[in-house]
């Protein structure tokens, strides 16, 4: 049975239309495949900072790899260096900035132009070179749009990511942000990390002999942690670490071998910690920790741990000696002491608790763990 001609489609429409379907097929695997590459540029250009093993290295990174893997003709970096500390501390560690023209520092978050707020909002659009000139000192000729993208640690803003393009249509106001938000956020991880540790290289935060730490530091790191955990209401813990009549350690086994139970001990003390916990060696035979979000009774379950990873496992000394190792351990809270004085009074007090309560394991014959209060 035939068919009337008017619901019969004609053949060259047909063929038309599967011309077009075809075309836009191709159009559509053309624009999958860019996109997948745009996505390789970018992840192996986040492997490439990531592994960037210090600070020149990154930031010459970003410089060298971004402006091929995102298409553009500026990119400069602006970190807040208060007290000139980045500057001043990569300079000594021998930093070459005339390298980095690149490379700005400012002396205040606020000089960045964000608005104020928790999550200060990317800024894009023209390029302006009244609003935009401390950006990029030394623009590309032609420089038509930019994105200005702030860099967030810990609510902190901490720089400013300066992308620019001589396309006037890349950077507009309407376009969505997640992208290069996403970027900067991997971008301030990297360099929030690789500062902290040319800083630790400098400053000589560690104690050389069993790499953990020194005084300096947790004296240090103690105020910050007070006053962050007052602010966002959570507990921290202290306890100090004394090895158990070390001085006949030494007098058994030697200096040198002491040494290496004092290595050891380090060692066994921190596979009882969290990674957000905070170990070193106070001076001596004496070790501090500082427990992040963990009250009183947290703290010495923990401190229990560690006291049995110590006296349940001889120690294994070169040429095959074993010895017995104990230590004794106080602990104490913050929560014991008074809000609203002053952080480093409040500091101090946590530590004479602790150490008071060491005082006192010592005195009940050592081993034990007391806590204050
Ligand atoms: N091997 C070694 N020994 C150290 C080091 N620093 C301190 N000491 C020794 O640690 C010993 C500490 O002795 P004391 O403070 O009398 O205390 P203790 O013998 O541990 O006795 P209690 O703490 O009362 O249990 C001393 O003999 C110090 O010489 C070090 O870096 N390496």
């Amino acid at each position: 049975m035939h068919q009337p001609d008017a619901v019969l489609p004609d053949l060259h429409d047909l063929v038309a239309e599967n011309e077009a379907l075809r075309a836009r097929i191709g159009h559509v695997m053309e624009q999958a495949q860019r996109n997948h590459d745009i996505m390789c540029r970018h992840q192996a250009f986040d492997l490439e900072i990531v592994g960037a093993a210090n600070f020149p290295q990154l930031v010459g990174t970003i410089f060298r790899l971004l402006p091929v893997v995102s298409d553009l003709d500026s990119v400069t970096l602006s970190l807040v260096d208060t007290d000139a500390d980045i500057y001043t501390v990569m300079h000594k560690l021998g930093v070459d900035f005339e390298t980095l023209p690149d490379l700005l520092f400012c002396e205040h978050a606020v000089e960045l132009g964000f608005d104020a707020g928790e999550r200060p909002r990317p800024r894009l659009g023209a390029y302006d070179r009244a609003l935009h000139g401390a950006m990029f000192p030394q623009p590309a000729p032609g420089l038509r749009s930019v994105a200005l993208v702030p860099l967030m640690r810990n609510q902190r803003l901490i720089g400013s990511l300066n992308l620019g393009s001589n396309d006037s249509e890349r950077f507009t106001p309407a376009l969505g942000t997640d992208f290069v938000e996403h970027m900067a956020s991997i971008i301030a991880i990297c360099l929030e990390n690789v500062i902290s540790n040319e800083m630790l290289k400098y400053i000589g935060l560690t104690d050389p002999l069993t790499g953990i730490y020194n005084r300096r530091y947790i004296d240090r790191r103690l105020v910050e942690e007070i006053a962050r955990a007052w602010r966002q209401d959570y507990q921290i813990a202290f306890m100090f670490i004394d090895v158990d009549h070390f001085k006949q350690v030494n007098d058994k086994v030697g200096h040198q071998a002491g040494d290496d139970v004092l290595r050891e001990v380090a060692a066994r003390i921190k596979m009882e910690l969290r990674v957000s916990d905070a170990l070193a060696r106070f001076g001596g035979e004496e070790f501090v920790v500082l427990l992040i979000n963990a009250d009183l009774q947290a703290a010495a379950r923990v401190a229990d741990r560690i006291r049995a990873g110590m006296a349940d496992k001889p120690f294994d000394l070169a040429g095959g000696q074993y010895l017995n190792v104990s230590v004794s351990i106080g602990v104490a809270a913050l929560g014991a002491c008074a809000r609203g004085h002053a952080v480093e009074a409040v500091a101090q007090q946590l530590v004479a608790a602790a150490d008071g309560a060491l005082y006192r394991a010592k005195e009940a014959g050592r081993n034990r763990v007391v806590t204050a209060g």
